[in-house]
């Protein structure tokens, strides 16, 4: 398991211009990020989750997320550094690939 580190500086904007092109935003008042993931259908969306769930467990990292029917609201922060940790950025990098097939 990686130890998070906590972004900031350059590297926290550098990270979040990166990931603002694949559809993730600042969360407005904390230090996290979110995406919404809509698959084809209900199937299709838990079997992502489910394929991300054994990476979030492998990494000790787990995402903070809602499911309804075909789509998954997802938000991603670190609890143990308080805010955006390269872990974050890390794990939305897996569900971008996971969630295009790739
Ligand atoms: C001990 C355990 O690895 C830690 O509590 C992990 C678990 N999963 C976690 N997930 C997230 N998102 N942030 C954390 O700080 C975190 N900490």
């Amino acid at each position: 398991m990686t130890t998070p580190h906590k972004l900031t500086g350059d590297d926290r904007a550098n990270a979040l211009s990166a990931l603002a092109n694949h559809g993730w935003a600042e969360v407005e008042g904390r230090d996290a990020i979110a995406k919404r993931f809509t698959f084809d259908d209900f199937n299709d969306a838990f079997g992502w989750m489910t394929r991300v769930a054994l990476v979030a467990e492998h990494m000790g990292h787990h995402p903070e997320w809602f499911n309804v029917y075909k789509t998954v609201e997802v938000t991603l922060t670190t609890h143990d550094v308080g805010g955006l940790s390269n872990l974050d950025v890390a794990m939305a990098s897996k569900m971008d690939r996971f969630a295009d097939g790739t």
